[in-house]
C-alpha cells in the first residue's frame, strides 16, 4: 500500500507500522513529527476542527512535561505510543471502533507517563511523597500523570479539543482517564481477569464496556511491549527499567524504606526476572489480547516466545557457569 510519493517518507512510514521500529534513529524534533504525523494519519484535524498549531503546542508542551529519567521519559511514551499505532493499523481497529475511541487512544499513549519522576507508587506510598497525600495511595503515579495532560489541555493554545462538544469532551475525557489509570500494574490482574470474561461471554464490539476493557488492555500491551521488539532494541530499554529500579532501591535502603523485591540488585538477574515477567505477566496478557486480534500473533507474541526463550538459555548458562 503506497502512503506517499517521497522513497525516504515512505520508508519510514512503512517502517513506523511496525515493532522493529527503533526510536533511537530519531530527534526529538523528528519524534515530534511522527506523532503528528499519526493525528494526521487518522485524519483527526480534519474530523475533529484541531488546528495543526494547536496540536504542534499540545504535542510540545507533552515533551517538556516528560523528565529526564533512565526509562520512564518521553521517548517511553513514544515507544508506547508507536507500538498502539502500530496495533491499531494491523487489526484494521478503525473499522471496528469510533475514531473518537481511536483518538483516545494515542492521545493517552502520549500522556500515560507524564511527569514520571521515576519512582514507582510502592516508593510513593512508602515514603509517604506529596503524590500519595495528594492521591490517598490510590494509583497516586497514573493520576499524576493525567492531571498533568489535563493541565495542558487547559493551557488555551494546546487545547486540541477546544472546538469539542461538551458531550465529546466529556467521553474523550472519560476515556483518557480510564485509559491512563489502566497501566497502574497493580490492577493487572483486574483488569485482565475482566477482559477474558467478555471475550469469553462472546466480545461485543457494541457493547460500551466491552469496547472499555479492550481499550484498556490495548494501552497496558502498548505499555510493557518492548520484548515484542527485536533484542536490539528491546535490550537497551531494559537496561534503562533497571537503572530507574535500581536507583529507586538504592534509595529505599537508604531512607530505610522496604526495598522492593524484584528491583534489588543484590536479588535478582535479568534474564531471571525477565523469564519470569514474560511467562506470567506478558505472555498471559498478549495472549488473551490474541484471543480476540489474532491478526497480531506474529507482531507480538512470537517475538515474546523468541525473548522468552533467548532468557531461558542464558539463565542456563548463567546457572552453569555457577555450578562450575
Ligand atoms: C504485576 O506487577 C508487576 C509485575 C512485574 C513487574 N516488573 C518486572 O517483573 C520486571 C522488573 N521486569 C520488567 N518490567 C517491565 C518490562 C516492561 N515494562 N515493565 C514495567 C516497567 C515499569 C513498571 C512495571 C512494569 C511491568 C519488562 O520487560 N520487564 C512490575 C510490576
Ligand atoms: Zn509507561
Amino acid at each position: 500500500l503506497q502512503i506517499c510519493d517521497d522513497p525516504l517518507l515512505e520508508d519510514i512510514l512503512q517502517y513506523l507500522r511496525l515493532p522493529s521500529f527503533d526510536c533511537s534513529e530519531y530527534s526529538d524534533e523528528e519524534i515530534l513529527l511522527i506523532l503528528q504525523y499519526m493525528y494526521l494519519h487518522f485524519d483527526f484535524p480534519v474530523k475533529y476542527n484541531i488546528n495543526m498549531t494547536t496540536l504542534r503546542n499540545f504535542l510540545f508542551q507533552v515533551y517538556k512535561n516528560y523528565n529526564e529519567v533512565p526509562f520512564h521519559n518521553f521517548r517511553h511514551s513514544f515507544c508506547v505510543t508507536q507500538m498502539m499505532y502500530a496495533m491499531i493499523l494491523k487489526v484494521d481497529l478503525s473499522k471496528l471502533i469510533d475514531d473518537l475511541e481511536i483518538l483516545v487512544l494515542i492521545t493517552s499513549c502520549i500522556c500515560h507517563d507524564l511527569d514520571h519522576p521515576g519512582y514507582n507508587n510502592l516508593y510513593q506510598v512508602n515514603a509517604r511523597t506529596e503524590l500519595a497525600l495528594r492521591y490517598n495511595d490510590i494509583s497516586p503515579l497514573e493520576n499524576h500523570h493525567c492531571s498533568v495532560a489535563f493541565h495542558i489541555l487547559d493551557l488555551p493554545d494546546a487545547n486540541i479539543f477546544e472546538n469539542f462538544s461538551s458531550d465529546m469532551f466529556r467521553t474523550v475525557r472519560e476515556g483518557i482517564i480510564r485509559c491512563i489509570l489502566a497501566t497502574d500494574m497493580a490492577r493487572h490482574n483486574e483488569i485482565l481477569t475482566q477482559f477474558r470474561d467478555a471475550v469469553t461471554e462472546g466480545f461485543d464490539f457494541k457493547n460500551q464496556l466491552h469496547i472499555n476493557l479492550l481499550c484498556m488492555i490495548l494501552i497496558k500491551v502498548a505499555d510493557i511491549s518492548n520484548e515484542a521488539r527485536p533484542m536490539n532494541v528491546a535490550e537497551p530499554w531494559l537496561d534503562k527499567l533497571f537503572k530507574e529500579f535500581f536507583t529507586q532501591s538504592d534509595t529505599e535502603k537508604k531512607e530505610g524504606l522496604p526495598v522492593t523485591p524484584f528491583m534489588d540488585r543484590d536479588k535478582i538477574t535479568k534474564p531471571s526476572s525477565q523469564c519470569s515477567f514474560i511467562g506470567y505477566v506478558l505472555l498471559p496478557l498478549f495472549e488473551a489480547l490474541v484471543q480476540l486480534f489474532p491478526e497480531l500473533n506474529e507482531m507480538i507474541v512470537y517475538p515474546v516466545r523468541y525473548a522468552l526463550d533467548y532468557y531461558r538459555k542464558l539463565n542456563e548458562a548463567v546457572k552453569d557457569e555457577q555450578r562450575q
